[in-house]
């Protein structure tokens, strides 16, 4: 077993009291997850602070404390190590407890508004295509290898994130790909990892609930960057404005990607159908299964990072033509009857906009496009208007509906929304609160030829109302409305 002083390796301490020679059974943040012989990490939440919880802690088990304001009684039985920061000194002493796991692989992170999931996925379908064991950690799933994971969050937080990346190591993966959502980072949920890539895909209205300011949540994706080390890569996006931006203090090695400008990864579109892209990659042209410009940015991130990690290029092309991309992303779920519905997760309005402009480009008939959208409870209420404008641009017919509620009383959240419809489009505009409804009225509306967008939840499988996450796919829905037709 472990030893608390051997945990705390590479921490900077303020104070510690008591024996640092003790052995350590596990870690835990939340009191209510203590073990006996565990370690306690006290941390200042946005709801509670964790600093309240360390008595009880100690009451079931714990026999080590790590905070950043000691108590004033402190139990002579105890060790209390104090730090600056409780959550960033957790990262590392997640590391040490599971052996610096990091260290042993390739980890690569990806941060930006939209594109995490499906920078991360193709990566780890590309590798694994190419003969590796790899691991992924996604908002969709988490993978070692061929296990597949449940996830509950886009990134884990750190104790989990070890203990997972340790899996990794142990069941021989070289490489691992994780999305950094802009949560993790000033959270330091990937605090005392080590990565050998980082890449910027874009960066776009969202979270500002959280994050206040667009500035602030620009200075949470940089964070990733200023922390690779010297001998890891950048790789950024060069025709997002705030590319260059992520890359002002890394030490790592900087490389841009671009479909527009001068950059060291770069890729025009030559064809773009519903079938799939045709891209020009270094001179070398290849068919691709994903659909839209945006996935063009997607594919050509990968194919960089693929070259970065030592690939050879054409190896990386052929596998990256043969696969698939994640699931409920522009995903076609039907396609009889002159009828197409699509189910896309793009829940921020720029995902929104680059879908819908997409499906505008390739429409080649005079068909309508009907979509079903909503927006998140409990999440930045300032994109629900906004969406819902977007929708009415470049839709026949947008029914607005409910999304994951969570807390918060639908009705309102389409209330929201529909401020953002203009005047002209409002006898377009249909709200249906029961998503199920929504759905199944968007079925009976479509005629032959024409095109159903459903937004927001992608590949869920389930909707989330005040705490409770009840079954719904809306895959499932809309084969059961078309394939029953
Ligand atoms: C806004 C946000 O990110 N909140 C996260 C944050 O919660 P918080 O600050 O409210 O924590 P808190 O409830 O005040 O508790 C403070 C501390 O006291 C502890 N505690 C609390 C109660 C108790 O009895 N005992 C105890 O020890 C808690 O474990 C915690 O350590 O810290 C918690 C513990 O790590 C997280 O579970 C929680 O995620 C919530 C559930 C969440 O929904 N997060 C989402 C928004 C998120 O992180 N999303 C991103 C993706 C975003 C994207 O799409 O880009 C993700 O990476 O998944
Ligand atoms: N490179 C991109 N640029 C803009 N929009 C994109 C891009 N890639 C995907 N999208 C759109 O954004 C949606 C979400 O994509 P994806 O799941 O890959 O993003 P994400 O960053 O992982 O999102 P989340 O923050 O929820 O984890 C897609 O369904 C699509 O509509
Ligand atoms: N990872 C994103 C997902 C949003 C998906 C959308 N369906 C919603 O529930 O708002 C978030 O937690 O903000
Ligand atoms: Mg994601």
């Amino acid at each position: 077993m472990k030893t608390l002083k051997d945990i705390l390796y590479g921490v900077s301490l303020t104070e510690l009291h008591g024996d640092r020679e003790r052995e350590i059974s596990s870690l835990a943040f939340d009191s209510r997850r203590v073990k006996m012989g565990g370690l306690f990490i006290a941390i200042k939440g946005l709801n509670v602070d964790g600093h309240d919880y360390i008595e009880t802690a100690i009451d079931l088990g714990a026999v080590a404390i790590l905070c950043e304001s000691l108590p004033e009684k402190r139990k002579k039985s105890i060790t209390y190590v104090q730090v600056d920061n409780s959550a960033a000194a957790m990262g590392i002493v997640a590391a040490n407890f599971h052996d610096n796991p990091s260290r042993k692989l390739n980890l690569v992170g990806v941060t930006g508004t939209n594109g995490k999931t499906t920078t991360a996925t193709l990566l780890f379908q590309l590798f694994q295509q190419l003969g590796y064991k790899v691991g992924l950690l996604s908002t969709v799933e988490n993978k070692i290898d061929h296990k597949v994971l449940d996830a509950q969050f886009t990134t884990p937080d750190s104790l989990q994130l070890n203990e997972l990346l340790a899996q990794m190591v142990s069941q021989g993966c070289t490489h691992c790909f994780m999305e950094v959502s802009s949560h993790a980072l000033v959270q330091h949920r990937t605090s005392g990892l080590q990565f050998a890539g980082g890449i910027f895909t874009n960066i776009s209205h969202d979270h500002l609930d959280y994050h206040e300011t667009f500035e602030a949540y620009i200075k949470a994706k940089k964070m990733l960057f200023d922390k690779l080390p010297k001998e890891a890569f950048a790789l950024v996006n060069a025709d997002d404005k705030r590319g260059m931006v992520m890359l002002q203090n890394t030490k790592a090695e900087k490389n841009t990607y671009s479909l527009k400008s001068m950059a060291d990864f770069r890729a025009k579109i030559l064809h773009n159908t519903l079938q799939g892209l045709e891209l020009d990659v270094d001179g070398i042209s290849a068919w691709f299964k994903l659909i839209g410009d945006f996935n063009a940015y997607n594919l050509l991130a990968v194919y960089a990072a693929g070259v970065l990690l030592e690939e050879e290029k054409e190896e990386v092309l052929t596998a990256l033509s043969q696969i698939d991309g994640a699931r409920g992303r522009f995903e076609q779920v039907y396609n009889g009857n002159n009828i197409l519905a699509i189910v896309d997760y793009a829940h921020t309005p720029d995902a929104l906009d680059n879908v819908l402009r997409t499906i505008d480009k390739l429409r080649t008939r005079q068909e309508k496009v009907i979509t079903v959208i909503g927006c998140g409870g409990n999440r930045d209420k300032t994109k629900r208007p906004e969406m819902a404008r977007i929708a009415a641009e470049f839709s026949n017919k947008v029914i607005l509906t409910s999304d994951n509620p969570r807390d918060e009383d639908p009705a309102v959240i389409l209330e929201e929304m529909m401020k953002g419809v203009p005047k002209v489009a409002q006898k377009n505009t249909m709200i249906i609160q029961d998503r199920k409804e929504a759905i199944r009225t968007a079925c009976n509306l479509a005629e032959k030829m024409d095109i159903i967008l459903v937004a927001g939840k992608g590949h869920e499988t389930y909707q989330e109302i005040k705490g409770v996450r009840n079954h719904f796919d809306d895959k499932e829905i809309l084969n059961e409305m078309l394939n029953g037709q």
